[in-house]
């Protein structure tokens, strides 16, 4: 288990508290989704509870030895190629990253440097590093940020194969993905304060992703909104992903419906 006991953290001595008496809890097989709007603390809650930061006040307890900790953004600016840095983390943990740069379809980037990546394999190298040795304690700050829509489905896999093995994972999200798992625990982080917050319903809905030609999109998202669906995001595909169908460049329409999180995460 993870115990936050009367933790409060501020960044600076004379600044305003970010987090404030927080008492809670994980434990092992559970799955913690910290919401919240944008500066609300999540990204906060997650580095403390990673052993990143030091709570101001209060401790945390329990913290079980291996903790993979994925940030929001990975930190590109240092000077190995992606197979150098993960084979390095790897041995100072005494295991093999092998499977991990397969499963995480990283090998064709192997010999690539860290700061010459795109932001979705820099978040993949990233995520990589966080489970070659098995974390007791997954910490993953928005792990969908810029991740191809292939990686995007091993994140719940991930989580599930951690939790069911007795660890436990704390994760952000604004995208709502993590929905698809079952038994998650929502925190919800407001006025420097996390609360429990109610299991949000089964909401009956999907995420479907479609991709249209870049001319065509503005009628695709008209007619999706006239039929009622809501478009959650429409992003740029320069060029197409590996071990994805293509039909070449062109954009990605998420459209779905309202997931019931008004009011939930933000950033
Ligand atoms: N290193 C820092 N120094 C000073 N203030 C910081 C620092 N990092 C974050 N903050 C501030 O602390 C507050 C909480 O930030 P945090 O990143 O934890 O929020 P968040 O909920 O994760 O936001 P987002 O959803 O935008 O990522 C914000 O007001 C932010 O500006």
């Amino acid at each position: 288990m993870v115990r936050f006991d009367g933790v409060w953290f501020r960044y600076g001595r004379r600044t305003d508290w970010t987090l404030r008496e927080v008492e809670a809890s994980v434990e092992p097989g559970d799955t913690v989704v910290v919401l919240g709007r944008n500066g609300a603390g999540k990204s906060t809650l997650l580095q403390l509870a990673a052993g990143v930061l030091r709570p101001s006040r209060g401790l945390i307890k329990e913290r079980p030895p291996v903790v993979g900790w994925v940030p929001e953004r990975f930190p590109a600016d240092q000077p190995f190629t992606a197979g150098d840095y993960l084979h390095r983390m790897a041995a100072l943990r005494g295991v093999k990253a092998g499977d991990w740069i397969e499963r995480l379809l990283l090998t064709e980037h192997t010999g690539t440097r860290l700061s010459d990546l795109s932001k979705g394999t820099a978040q993949k190298v990233g995520l990589a590093q966080a489970l070659i040795a098995r974390p007791g304690l997954l910490i993953l700050d928005e792990p969908w940020e810029g991740l191809d829509s292939v990686a995007r489905t091993l994140i719940p896999e991930i989580v599930a194969e951690v939790t069911a093995s007795g660890g436990m994972v704390l994760v952000s999200d604004h995208r709502g993905e993590i929905d698809n798992l079952p038994k998650a625990i929502h925190w919800q982080v407001s006025d420097a304060l996390v609360a429990r917050a109610p299991a949000a319903p089964p909401t009956g809905e999907v995420i479907i992703e479609v991709k249209v030609r870049r001319a065509e999109a503005p009628q695709a998202v008209a007619r999706l909104k006239a039929e009622g669906h809501q478009i959650l995001d429409v992003r740029d595909v320069a060029a197409p992903q590996p071990h994805q169908a293509s039909s070449g460049p062109g954009l990605t329409i998420t459209p779905g419906a309202s997931s019931g999180r008004e009011g939930g995460a933000g950033s």
